[in-house]
């Protein structure tokens, strides 16, 4: 654990991408997700997050968005967290097909943000997300250390 948690910083990987703790070391996005540029998301859900028969697990689909939102966001803001994340399964999403995923910021005032998107195969929609935002204060994680050490 590093000295000071809210020193985490989000680098480009080897290749360029920003990925999440649990990515990077592999330099590649496991859910599928390659950017196009801020807004735009070509994405390919793994055969592994298989829910159904050859459909995506919902979960799969809500991180997808979750991850979406926030790089819609994160050139403006690098420090945020999601606050609130809605999922409207509009149609089963298949595995192993190129769909695309746009997102966008709707509202930024202060510390809060509202952004939104949609997964679309062939131009076909197949799932929205709504999403709350909220800029970290500076000492979110130690913060939330702190809180975790009271606990245990
Ligand atoms: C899991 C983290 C992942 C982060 C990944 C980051 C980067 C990834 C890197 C690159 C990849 C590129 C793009 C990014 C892609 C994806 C990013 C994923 C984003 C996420 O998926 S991010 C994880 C899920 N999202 C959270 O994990 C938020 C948990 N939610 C909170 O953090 C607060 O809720 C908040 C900030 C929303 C509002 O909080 P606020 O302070 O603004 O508002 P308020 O004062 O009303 O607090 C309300 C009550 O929460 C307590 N509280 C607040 N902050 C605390 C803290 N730090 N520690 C302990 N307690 C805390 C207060 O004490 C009070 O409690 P009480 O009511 O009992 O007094």
């Amino acid at each position: 654990m590093p000295d000071d948690p809210d020193a985490f910083a989000i680098y480009p990987s080897a290749s360029g991408r920003l990925l999440c703790g649990g990515c990077a070391a592999e330099d590649r996005c496991r859910l599928g997700i390659a950017a196009v540029d801020a807004t735009r998301f070509d994405v390919v859900c793994p055969a592994h997050w298989q829910g159904g028969p050859g459909v995506a697990h919902g979960g799969w689909t809500a991180a997808v968005f979750d991850e979406v939102l926030n790089l819609a966001a994160l050139s403006t803001e690098p420090r945020l967290v999601t606050k609130s994340l809605t999922v409207s399964y509009l149609r089963p999403v298949p595995v192993e097909r190129p769909l695309l995923v746009t997102a966008q910021i709707d509202h930024h005032a202060g510390r809060d943000w509202t952004v939104s998107a949609r997964m679309s195969l062939a131009g076909t929609p197949l799932a929205t997300a709504h999403a709350e935002l909220r800029t970290r204060r500076p000492d979110h994680y130690a913060r939330h250390e702190a809180w975790l050490a009271s606990h245990n």
